[in-house]
């Protein structure tokens, strides 16, 4: 088959060159095998196909969202409205006006966003530079998230709320985690504010306020753990998920096939009775799993090239194995999401049908009719029946005609092939067409599948059934059929045809079995053989179903080292060693290497170790929190017990990070169990090399100050109304304020004039006046002997201007160069000031790199680019 589709964009790469990367120009929109299977399936109506074909080989449109959580989001939505799309409706592209971005129909409050126009074409031709520059400034500072649509769905049927403890299970890159969290945060700057208001006015009791779920004195009390078992990507989530600064999040890496149970603290306990262990369920999971993402290939294009039946075989397991934790993490009464960007019923409703029969069936596991959410979604029913692909690209009708195949002519070619594949026997009746199908050509988006479950009564997983798996090949076992198979040591090796016909079914049970071991431990189920049986008297099994996995007898043991561990919380891991990252050689294969012996090399494999800081949480009386209670005119009602440092010895030595009550809680109780936690905390204070004495050296950072600004104290703080005001502010630099440089400041002139030196918060309050600004901000600044400093990084300078004022022209740092003075900078210095004067243009450099190392951290991150499509993700 020929080329096919809408025109192709080479994406040589952000870095330039390309090198080494595929030019999708040069791929050919069409795969054989893809092809056939879907057409035979039938999974979309004979009626739709030709559409379905024509939408998936076009580029995908461009989509974002906005901020649901912010306030000042709807500032920027405004801001799209108001100039961007008048300005992209008159942009013609190749002859024809360019359609400009349109409100997702079913996305909630005109947050989602599309346009026709490819990514790739907004990046490059000239005229869209003024909006991309916009949605890069944005993104760049948390207000917008580039993300497909069909990826925005999982979110939105998941129905969590402020107050929820919700678990990604497979978050990175985190487009899903960060609609989230903003769930979770949902309406909490407006309670934040109420609370405080009432204890300033003194109509506060002693009991938190706030309504359910955000009833920590405004704040919710909600958490969000996002895994991901990709050490790197783990890290391009912690990048994205750092923009919305929730103390709420706690990053862990893990495989999420045998995500460890957290424990929490113990409840307390009657007088002389043992104290339980309780751990922590869920009232949401994502399981967003890793897929082949064939419904991707409209954004990656590489799929029509790599696509082939074996990638879906080969993730099935893993797949059914991360949904079956899912709910057993899970609450009674919780929700799962199951989503992927693939279009494979072995994916998807093979899966689902899968865990809920290892989860003992439909009594214990609903699936939630989700027809009547997010109306106007275009979408298809799951399918209710399927045939297999197999690796050779034979279509197969059951899993009987798959075992009659076996008899009669061995394995060859079956690899992999499991019973569960394939679609329930008639008697199980599953109402898999709740199941939701998005394909492109629908709503013009890539393709996506996802599934709502709910566990209505506590379950204990079935193992899976090896024998009703076909193995795949395996070194060892090859040899050791070699072996067998030679009659004497002077004769050659028999000719094979297949390796799957050498392998041994036994031998794959007992590796399996190994593993079902270690997932029973994980999740604090007895061994199976004791799990299947009749419940024993007074055996867990007998006990509230809830209590069991919240409650554990804490029972230790010791290593050979010494150490002691808690057992049946999770696997045995060895605390992590005391190093950063350190290279540990193993050798590969069993542990068994005669029986291995005639093939396997044993080759050393080097194994990155990744050793965290550790999480150490400051006494709330310790002596440097009180100076900045005292210079901040902290509310004492501002909790002092959830102060967090990152260093062996748990001493604040350059940064302070503020995490909620529940993330510290679990910090605390899992320190040290080989829980991987990496990342937590949101920066609050950090150390500032201020030049005299009596100005408190930690300031506000940016990240906390949403968190902690309703608790400062008034003389902290300076009110801005006016827009030419902040204007000034935002493009210079160190505005002089000594010198009379005050005066040259308008409104806020006098209030800086005598303010104490250090940091202060800015507070811009909207007027409804023509020259006042329309959203509540608050900024955090600081005044040094001389001159005034809003202490942003210049993407968030730059973001603002562009924003508010439509303003792009040059930032001013009035201390670095004389061509770019400001008349206050202009104006004499007293000789016995200029010594003064060089120190504090040192600090002043020292802050505006502190910030803006911050932010060249984030790019980091995002330059590193190509990661995302690694594992198909609908970013
Ligand atoms: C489809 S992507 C997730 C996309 C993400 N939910 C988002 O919206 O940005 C799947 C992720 O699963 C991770 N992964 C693969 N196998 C895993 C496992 N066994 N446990 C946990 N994560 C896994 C991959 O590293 C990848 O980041």
């Amino acid at each position: 088959m020929g080329k096919r589709g809408g025109k192709k964009f080479n994406r040589g790469g952000r870095g330039g060159g390309g090198g080494g990367r595929t030019n999708w120009s040069e791929i050919t929109r069409s795969n054989e095998k893809l092809e056939r299977y879907y057409n035979e399936l039938g999974i979309v109506p004979e009626e739709e196909k030709e559409e379905f074909w024509a939408a998936i080989r076009r580029d995908l449109p461009n989509s974002f969202r906005f901020t649901g959580s912010r306030g000042h989001a709807l500032a920027v939505q405004e801001r799209l409205k108001q100039f961007y799309i008048p300005e992209i409706t008159s942009i013609k592209y190749e002859g024809e006006f360019v359609e400009p971005p349109r409100p997702v129909e079913w996305y909630p409050d005109q947050l989602a966003w599309a346009m026709t126009t490819p990514k790739q074409v907004i990046r490059r031709f000239a005229p869209f530079s003024s909006f991309q520059k916009f949605l890069v400034a944005e993104t760049e500072v948390g207000n917008i998230s580039r993300q497909e649509v069909v990826s925005m769905i999982p979110p939105l049927l998941i129905d969590a709320h402020p107050g929820m403890t919700v678990l990604d299970m497979c978050a990175a890159p985190g487009s899903k985690s960060a609609q989230l969290m903003e769930l979770l945060h949902a309406g909490e700057e407006d309670t934040i504010l109420d609370a405080a208001q009432k204890v300033r006015e003194g109509a506060a009791g002693e009991e938190p306020l706030g309504p359910e779920g955000l009833n920590d004195d405004g704040r919710t009390t909600g958490l969000l753990i996002c895994n991901d078992s990709d050490y790197k990507r783990a890290h391009m989530l912690i990048h994205q998920m750092k923009r919305l600064s929730s103390p709420n999040l706690i990053v862990t890496n893990h495989d999420a096939t045998m995500y460890p149970s957290i424990k929490l603290p113990p409840a307390p306990s009657a007088e002389g009775k043992p104290q339980m262990n309780r751990y922590l369920k869920f009232d949401r999971i994502l399981a967003d799993v890793p897929c082949s993402g064939d419904g991707t290939p409209r954004k990656n294009v590489s799929v029509w090239k790599d696509w082939n039946p074996a990638n879906a075989l080969g993730l099935y397991v893993t797949q059914a194995r991360i949904l079956v934790r899912a709910l057993q993490m899970l609450k009674v009464g919780g929700r799962v999401v199951y989503s992927t960007c693939s279009l494979n019923p072995i994916e998807n409703e093979a899966v689902i049908a899968s865990a809920i029969e290892r989860c003992g069936g439909s009594a214990n596991v609903k699936i939630l009719d989700c027809s009547k959410e997010l109306p106007g979604l275009k979408r298809a029913p799951g399918m209710r029946d399927w045939k297999v692909m197999d690796r050779e690209g034979r279509i197969w009708n059951s899993w009987k005609d798959v075992e009659e195949h076996k008899e009669k002519e061995g394995i060859d070619g079956l690899a992999r092939i499991a019973k569960g594949m394939f679609a329930p026997e008639s008697d199980v009746d599953l109402p898999l067409d709740r199941c939701m199908r998005v394909y492109p050509h629908h709503q013009d988006t890539g393709g996506f599948f996802i599934t709502v479950l709910e566990k209505t009564q506590e379950i204990r997983a079935k193992p899976e059934n090896v024998s009703d798996v076909i193995p795949k090949a395996s070194v060892a076992a090859l040899a050791d059929e070699l072996d067998s198979r030679k009659k004497s040591n002077s004769e050659p090796y028999q000719k094979l045809n297949s390796l799957d016909d050498l392998v041994a079914p036994d031998q794959e049970a007992a590796k399996e079995a190994a593993k079902n071991a270690t997932v029973a431990e994980a999740t604090h189920q007895p061994p199976y053989s004791t799990t299947l049986d009749a419940p024993q008297p007074g055996s867990p099994s007998k006990r509230a179903a809830d209590d069991f996995e919240s409650e554990i007898p804490a029972k230790k043991t010791k290593l050979e080292n010494g150490e002691e561990l808690l057992l049946g919380d999770r696997p045995i891991h060895k605390p992590a060693p005391a190093v950063e990252t350190v290279e540990t050689t193993e050798t590969s294969g069993s542990n068994t290497p005669a029986q291995s012996a005639p093939l396997a090399l044993e080759k050393p494999v080097k194994k990155k170790v990744h050793q965290e800081d550790p999480y150490k949480y400051l006494d709330p009386n310790h002596e440097e929190l009180q100076p900045i209670y005292s210079f901040y005119e902290l509310s004492e009602r501002f909790p002092r017990d959830r102060f967090m440092v990152r260093n062996v010895e748990g001493n604040p030595t350059r940064t302070v990070y503020y995490t909620s009550s529940l993330a510290r809680d679990i910090l605390i109780q899992n320190e040290g169990s080989g829980m991987k936690f990496v990342h937590c905390g949101v920066k609050m204070f950090v150390k500032q090399d201020a030049q005299r004495e009596n100005v408190c050296r930690w300031r506000i950072q940016t990240d906390g100050l949403r968190i902690i600004e309703p608790w400062v104290g008034s003389s902290r703080s300076v009110t801005l109304t006016k827009r030419e005001t902040l204007r000034k502010l935002l493009v210079e630099m160190f505005p002089k304020v000594n010198d009379d440089g005050w005066k040259s400041l308008g409104e806020i002139g006098e209030q800086v004039k005598d303010i104490p030196m250090g940091c202060s918060i800015l507070r811009v309050e909207p007027t409804g006046k023509e020259d006042g600004l329309t959203e509540r901000m608050v900024l955090p600044l600081w005044r040094s002997l001389h001159s005034l400093n809003l202490m942003l990084p210049k993407e968030d300078r730059r973001a603002m201007l562009l924003r508010i004022f439509n303003d792009d022209t040059p930032l001013v740092n009035a201390t670095q160069k004389k061509g770019n003075e400001s008349p206050a900078v202009a104006a004499p210095v007293e000789s016995t000031a200029a010594a003064e004067d060089q120190a504090l243009k040192v600090e002043n450099e020292q802050l505006g790199e502190v910030e803006q190392e911050h932010t060249d951290t984030r790019e980091t991150y995002t330059k590193a680019g190509g990661e995302e499509d690694r594992f198909n993700t609908t970013v």
